[in-house]
């Protein structure tokens, strides 16, 4: 299905393209914004970005600086939306973690939310094929994965659950535990449903790295000392460490604990030049 351009605006000598189509996985319309860096390489490189809770794809291209990098680079970056929008289920709009904004990247389970909550095909399948399809210069077999806190959650599971469909991953401020924190837990018995404990651990960076078979992991992870979601245990970036060290593929991942930094974009901005750096040496 192909995308209406709503509007294009000129961004760090790129374009940066506000999209909507139809998607059939999540059962509405759904928003999105692509960067078109600046040249004239007919394979341009893919960066997807995935957006933490409330957000839209808008958060992160207004203030999220990716685009710097990306420009100089000749990176193109997707920013897409974090859940469906007015499926009209009953409750989807009552909490900020939970239905609309908080689709937490996986594919609902439970009723009613199998009506369209489904943003791990989405990501996954659906919206990279849609614009592969629509945009030629875009290079299908060079894509990478980033995101912020439930985006990190969602970069770090869709890249261990599909080895060799990314070239790199990186996080900041990850939910890397989230069967064991209160913003996962309420996401997977909502979508999931309580007694579903298997799923739950299928969609838990931390359970996945322990059975991770691929070759050396590597990836860039970023969380602030000052995130209250980290001090509040939302976060647990060592638990998934402490999972990479028992299972013996910990070498190269670099998780950095950024003195003083907090869980917003003036965070993801300070790093967001680096992990495109790190991404362009898998992707160039
Ligand atoms: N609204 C929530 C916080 C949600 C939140 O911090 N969302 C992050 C991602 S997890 C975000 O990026 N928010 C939008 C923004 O800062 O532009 C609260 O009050 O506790």
């Amino acid at each position: 299905m192909s995308f209406t351009t709503n509007a294009t605006i000129a961004s760090f000598g790129g374009k940066l393209l506000k999209l909507s189509h139809k998607a059939k996985s999540t059962n509405c319309d759904m928003n999105l914004n692509l960067y078109m860096p600046p040249t004239s390489n007919k394979k341009i490189p893919v960066l997807f970005y995935l957006s933490g809770l409330t957000c839209t794809g808008d958060n992160c291209s207004e203030k999220g600086f990716f685009q710097h990098m990306a420009s100089k680079k000749g990176i193109a970056v997707v920013y897409p939306d974090t859940s469906p929008r007015g499926l009209n289920i009953e409750g989807e709009d009552d909490a900020y973690d939970f239905g609309s904004g908080a689709g937490f990247y996986v594919d609902a389970t439970k009723e009613p939310w199998t009506k369209g909550y489904n943003m791990y095909s989405y990501i996954t399948d659906e919206l990279p094929k849609a614009l592969f399809e629509s945009f030629d210069n875009l290079d299908s077999q060079k894509v990478s994965i980033t995101g912020h806190s439930m985006g990190g959650h969602g970069a770090l599971t869709l890249f261990l659950k599909n080895p060799g469909k990314y070239k790199s991953c990186s996080a900041f401020a990850p939910i890397a535990n989230p069967i064991n924190a209160p913003w996962g837990q309420k996401a997977f018995k909502g979508y999931f449903g309580e007694d579903q404990q298997q799923k739950w651990k299928e969609h838990d960076a931390t359970e996945l790295v322990k059975n991770w078979k691929g070759k050396d992991l590597d990836l860039l992870i970023d969380v602030g000392t000052g995130d209250n979601f980290y001090k509040q245990k939302q976060l647990l970036p060592e638990n998934f460490m402490d999972a990479a060290k028992e299972a013996g593929v910990e070498k190269n991942i670099k998780l950095r604990m950024q003195p003083d930094y907090d869980h917003s974009y003036y965070f993801m901005s300070s790093f967001a030049d680096e992990h495109v750096e790190y991404h362009s040496k898998f992707l160039l």
